[in-house]
């Protein structure tokens, strides 16, 4: 079943300077139910900006953007974020960080037995009374991802969640997001810089190019589960999906 449409989608901003920006342009693409969706290109190609129309912070110019065939025009509960930078209160322990969104939903009577399961699940355990600056980032960014799996959204879209993170961290935190898309079977769409992590989580991976920004190839990956970043087969995807993007960089 097909979840998600984007039906000839473009998105156009303007500069300091009020030059038009086509920030992107024909974007058609498809995600069925379940699916993990890497979206990786160069710095400025509209990644963000594409996130961003599926989530209903921005609309379209021109085309749609729809779930189940409903038109998404705002922000909603069943299409969930989370930020490079994870957000969370740093006001808040890390439990009451994780329970706020359900907390805004249910009010205190929220399922505090679901919270003890994604504290439990993203490895938590412990650190529930901690606020945001005394736990690691690594930690903080499962955090961030607990407090938006806990309100089971259908799509979770991702926003370089590892990017600021060092390279082991970074491994930890994409084994937990697939360990979270697996049991869960929350469909993802993740937007990252890094080709072994759009290929060690991806079911599918959506190359683009800038300038303007545009879906240069959507690509399914033949990995099986559980993956090896070191196998051959690993390392011939990635060099397929590496000529992919820089044959876009260099044709603009
Ligand atoms: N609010 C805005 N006003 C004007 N231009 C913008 C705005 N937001 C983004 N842009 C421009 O749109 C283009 C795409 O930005 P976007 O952040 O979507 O790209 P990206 O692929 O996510 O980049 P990065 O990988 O660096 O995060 C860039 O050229 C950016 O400067």
């Amino acid at each position: 079943m097909v979840q998600l449409a984007i039906k000839d989608v473009d998105r156009v901003l303007h500069d300091n300077n009020g030059q038009k920006i086509n920030v992107l342009k024909d974007i058609n693409l498809k995600v069925g139910s379940g699916e993990f969706i890497s979206i990786i290109g160069p710095s400025g190609c509209g990644k963000t900006t594409l996130l961003r129309l599926i989530s209903g912070l921005d609309t379209p110019e021109n085309g749609q953007v729809s779930v189940d065939g409903k038109l998404i025009t705002e922000p909603d509960v069943s299409r969930g974020y989370v930020f490079q930078h994870g957000s969370l209160f740093p006001w808040e322990t890390i439990r009451e960080n994780i329970s706020s969104g359900l907390k805004a939903i249910h009010g205190h009577d929220y399922d505090h037995e679901l919270v003890d399961q994604y504290i439990d699940l993203m490895g938590l355990k412990g650190f529930e009374s901690a606020y945001p600056h005394q736990v690691s980032g690594g930690m903080a960014q499962r955090a961030a991802l607990a407090r938006s799996i806990v309100l089971k959204p259908e799509l979770l879209l991702l926003d370089e969640p590892m990017g600021a993170l060092d390279a082991f961290t970074r491994a930890d935190v994409q084994d937990v997001i697939q360990k979270v898309w697996k049991q869960t079977k929350t469909t993802m769409i993740l937007v990252t810089h890094d080709i072994d992590e759009a290929i060690y989580l991806g079911t599918q991976i959506v190359v683009m190019t800038p300038r303007p920004g545009k879906i240069k190839e959507i690509v399914d990956n033949p990995l099986d589960f559980p993956r090896n970043r070191t196998s051959d087969e690993f390392l011939n995807f990635r060099r397929e999906i590496q000529d992919k993007l820089n044959f876009g960089v260099n044709e603009t």
